[in-house]
């Protein structure tokens, strides 16, 4: 006997794209999403299980209130090993959550693992199909420069880390518009829930 599990859509994005919207909107329907951000911040927050081997890394980073992010953002985003040393610490971790949620999740007939880079580190492989969320570069710029704290340096050093959006549409299964109104979005992402099986 086969053993049946989820369908797993993982759902991917470049920044600002809209990725955490549409995990919104997917779970407005019903559907299991795990958030890989969510999982960073939980064990990256007060507390949180990865304080001690960041702050080893990263001395001066972290504090009662968990990771300062600006502080360590400012670290790792223009310096390629470190960031791969703080992958290196982080991504285990996280894989192991979206273990844990999958085996939560396993009499559903739909998931999500929203990964925004789900491309950059290979892990379209644990998917069964893909969908990405994406703007034109215009809407994109302006979405990210309004966030407190960002500035057109981080902008533009995090896309150098990220897979080109024309590349992502290629290769993706599913590709969501998100430079249109709100509710054409809702419509595509209750279309692909019809076409793919409710949660
Ligand atoms: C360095 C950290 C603390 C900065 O936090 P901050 O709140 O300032 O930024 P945030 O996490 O919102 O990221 C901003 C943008 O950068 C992108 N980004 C984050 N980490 C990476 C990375 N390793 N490679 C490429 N892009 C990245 C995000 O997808 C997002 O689009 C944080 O990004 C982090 O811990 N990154 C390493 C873990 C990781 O890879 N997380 C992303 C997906 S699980
Ligand atoms: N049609 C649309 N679909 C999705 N988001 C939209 C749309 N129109 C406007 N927006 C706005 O664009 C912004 C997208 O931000 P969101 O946090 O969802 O992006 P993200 O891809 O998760 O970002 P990051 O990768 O940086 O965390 C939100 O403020 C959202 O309201």
């Amino acid at each position: 006997m086969t053993a049946t599990r989820p369908r797993i859509l993982g759902l991917t994005g470049s920044i600002g794209m809209g990725k955490s919207t549409v995990a919104q909107m997917l779970r407005d329907l019903g559907v299991p999403v795990f958030d890989a951000d969510a999982a960073v911040h939980e064990l990256q927050g007060p507390g949180g299980r990865l304080l001690p081997a960041i702050e080893e890394a990263f001395p001066g980073t972290t504090g009662a209130q968990g990771v300062d992010r600006p502080k360590l953002g400012a670290a790792v985003f223009g310096d390629r090993e470190k960031l791969a040393r703080l992958e290196a610490i982080v991504h285990p971790a996280v894989a192991e959550m979206r273990q844990d949620f999958l085996q939560k999740n396993a009499g559903k007939a739909l998931i999500v693992f929203d990964i925004p880079l789900l491309y950059e580190k290979g892990g379209a492989q644990g998917v069964d199909a893909v969908a990405v969320v994406s703007a034109p570069a215009e809407a994109q710029r302006e979405r990210v420069l309004a966030r407190p704290g960002m500035t057109e340096e981080k902008f533009e050093q995090i896309l150098s880390l990220q897979v080109p959006d024309a590349e992502k549409r290629a290769r993706a299964d599913h590709v969501i518009e998100t430079g249109t109104s709100l509710a054409e979005t809702r419509e595509q992402v209750a279309r692909l829930v019809a076409a793919l099986g409710s949660a």
